[in-house]
């Protein structure tokens, strides 16, 4: 099911949480939005949901309109599902009846409900705890149930806000995978929600970047990582520094120095710790000094600055370095952030 937005705004008071947001999504797209906490991402979730009515703009869910000018359809004629922070399990149904109830809600007749229930619970690896209450599962368990429940429902377009939020790291990167096998699996349009970009570039064909209500970018994840549209997104996503450049003559200057970046046109540059090499200083090098270092297991991260800079470099280091120490940085690339 595809999914347009056009112009779609949400005002609370004076202020805008979601403002002027459009985009277009392909019928099974996996679309993730990050962006910092309050920047609307939620709301925006909400609206596609019919949760919250639209101040401006249009929503299209299959190429039916579903809020515009006049028209808000109610989310339960939206075939649209949901998958939220909070699982919302129904505490004193067990986890069959979780995954059952909607469809059962929907006029499916019990055992067949059952039936699609079980499907559900084993594409989530949840079979052998089908009789259990909620209230006896772990969070990732728990948070299964929420995904199965939501398959069940075959809804053509998933909504996914921080659905592994509270889970640990070893969980979430399982969950990730999961995820992704069930998208592919059910290929359901889905729109997921997070905080945390890595989690984002890991599962989503597209992503946006949103901050004040507003989408900055939308492009792949390695778009978005190679080439930020500009320096927010740059500072958003990834490690990395921005720092001025200068163009003279058609060469690129960094401080001084000649430098062989990426991109045209711009003023500043993004620089990843995989576009500098770190050597002992001498005269073709830039000079820079140590601010800050730690373990990271395996390697050690870094930040050195360059007089005259305002910003420190972040590095990736293969030997520990200490703080004041002086280096040569090498710059190998570098992206020049349009405009
Ligand atoms: N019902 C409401 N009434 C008034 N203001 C609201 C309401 N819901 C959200 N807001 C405000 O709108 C802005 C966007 O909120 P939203 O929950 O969409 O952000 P978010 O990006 O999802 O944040 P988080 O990552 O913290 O969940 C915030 O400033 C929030 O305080």
């Amino acid at each position: 099911m595809s999914i347009r937005l056009a112009g779609v705004t949400k005002r609370f008071g004076a202020r805008a949480a979601v403002d002027d947001v459009s985009v277009e999504l392909s019928t099974g797209e996996f679309f993730a939005i990050v962006g910092a906490s309050g920047c609307g991402k939620s709301t925006l979730l909400r609206l596609i949901a019919g949760l919250e009515v639209a101040d401006a703009g249009e929503i299209a869910l299959a190429g039916r309109t579903v809020s515009g000018p006049g028209l808000h359809v109610a989310p339960e004629d939206r075939n649209v599902g949901f998958v939220f922070q909070s699982y919302a399990l129904w505490p004193h149904l067990d986890v069959r009846g979780n995954v059952a109830f909607p469809a059962e809600a929907a006029g499916v007749k019990r055992a067949e409900a059952a039936r699609n229930a079980d499907r559900h619970l084993a594409t989530v690896a949840l079979t052998d705890y089908a009789a259990r209450k909620p209230a006896d599962l772990s969070g990732g368990q728990r948070q299964r149930v929420a995904l199965a429940r939501c398959l069940a429902q075959e809804a053509g377009t998933i909504l996914m806000d921080e659905p592994l939020a509270n889970l640990d790291p070893h969980l979430r990167s399982t969950m990730e995978e999961e995820l992704v096998g069930f998208h592919r699996t059910a290929g359901a349009t889905t729109v997921y929600i997070t905080h945390d970009q890595r989690e984002a570039m890991a599962v989503a064909d597209r992503m946006a970047v949103m901050a004040e209500g507003r989408f900055l970018q939308v492009g792949t994840p390695t778009e978005i990582y190679d080439r930020p549209a500009n320096a927010a997104v740059a500072r958003f996503i990834g490690h990395g520094a921005v720092q001025p450049v200068s163009v003279e003559g058609g060469a690129v200057r960094l401080a001084g120095h000649p430098v062989k970046l990426r991109g045209n046109g711009g003023t500043h540059a993004l620089f990843r710790p995989a576009d500098l090499s770190v050597t002992d200083p001498d005269a073709t090098t830039l000079s820079a000094t140590v601010e800050s270092v730690l373990y990271r297991g395996g390697h050690w991260e870094g930040t050195a600055r360059v007089e005259g800079l305002s910003e420190p470099f972040q590095l990736h280091l293969d030997r520990p370095v200490e703080v004041g120490e002086r280096l040569g940085l090498m710059i190998n690339g570098g992206w020049i952030l349009p405009g």
